[in-house]
């Protein structure tokens, strides 16, 4: 069994993508973003008594967790990680601290906060040991997000399944650009889509990801990739997806103004609202109109379109 290094690192609300790019930048492949007032606030949305919900934290900050193996390098990585956030200058500072947990321990902490939620009008996502009777019109998404990013309840998540509900048609050409669980990969292709592509960076992800395609019975439209989404984009695209941040999405909006068919749209989110206007800029700039703006809490979803022939 892996061990692990679980690195949580309290920050102002404005620190949070920056600080999520230091534990990307030191290695940790993903980040899991616990935001006291989203959890209360999807707590109170569903069913409360069912969630156990925690005692905000007294500064009600909110955290970001990295993980990262027990392998040597650690010590280097986590003095990295205290310098740049050193020089972030946040007030209050970021607070450290660390504790080793075991593959199982990790997988299990989400599921005390995760239940069935709905989001938009059809999709519905359910935790894959929970039971949910759909209603005639509802698609759910059975997930197990395991160590991957992407059970639903994020605000960056549910912001692009609104967008997708809204922008998919059958028959479409779909990449989800950093697909973590799978989440937005499947959603697509229960809503419609011929053939998603789910690209990852992260071998753990990529491993779950297939998971969750195959649990959804969605495998023979959703291929998975494991690779850098700067080299993966092909041409045709009727719509990209890609929840990361803003600084990622904003150095891919060239390439998915290039690689999507006219008319196609680009959904980005994991946009923190203080950087949206430097994202609206770079899909301006690539060419791409801003069809649509959502806001959730301190995050923003965009809509792109190429423009049509
Ligand atoms: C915030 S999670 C989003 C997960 C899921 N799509 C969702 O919306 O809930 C971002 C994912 O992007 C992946 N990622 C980060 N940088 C990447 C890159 N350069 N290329 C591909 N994937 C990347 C991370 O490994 C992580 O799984």
């Amino acid at each position: 069994m892996v061990k692990w290094l679980e690195i949580s690192v309290r920050t102002p609300v404005e620190g949070v993508e920056r600080v999520s790019e230091i534990l990307l930048e030191i290695g940790t492949g993903g980040v899991a973003i616990e935001d006291p007032a989203v959890i209360l606030e999807y707590a109170a949305r569903t069913q409360p008594e069912e969630w156990g919900v925690p005692e905000p934290a007294a500064d009600g900050l909110p955290l970001v967790k990295g993980y990262l193996p027990l392998e040597e390098g650690l010590v280097r990585r986590v003095a990295e990680l205290v310098e740049s956030l050193d020089l972030l200058a946040l007030s209050p500072a970021p607070e450290v601290s660390t504790r080793e947990v075991m593959d199982e321990d990790w997988s299990n902490s989400w599921k005390a906060y995760y239940k069935p939620v709905q989001v938009g009008r059809r999709l519905v996502v359910k935790p894959s040991w929970e039971e949910y009777h759909a209603r005639g019109w509802e698609l759910v998404i059975e997930i197990d997000p395991g160590m991957a990013f992407g059970c639903g309840t994020h605000a960056t998540t549910s912001l692009c399944l609104g967008l997708l509900e809204k922008y998919i048609r059958p028959g479409m050409t779909v990449y989800d650009i950093g697909t973590g669980s799978g989440i937005l990969a499947v959603a697509a292709a229960l809503l419609g889509a011929g053939q998603v592509t789910a690209v990852d960076i992260d071998p753990v992800a990529c491993r779950t990801a297939g998971e969750n395609i195959e649990r959804n019975g969605v495998a023979d439209r959703v291929g998975v990739v494991q690779g850098d989404l700067m080299n993966l984009l092909g041409a045709g695209a009727d719509l990209i997806v890609a929840n990361i941040i803003a600084s990622v999405i904003t150095g891919l909006a060239p390439q998915a103004a290039g690689a999507l068919a006219p008319g196609g749209i680009f959904v980005a989110s994991g946009i923190i609202r203080e950087r949206a206007e430097e994202v609206v800029a770079a899909f301006t700039g690539a060419g791409l109109t801003v069809e649509e703006q959502l806001a959730e809490g301190p995050w923003v979803a965009l809509a792109g379109k190429k423009q049509e022939l």
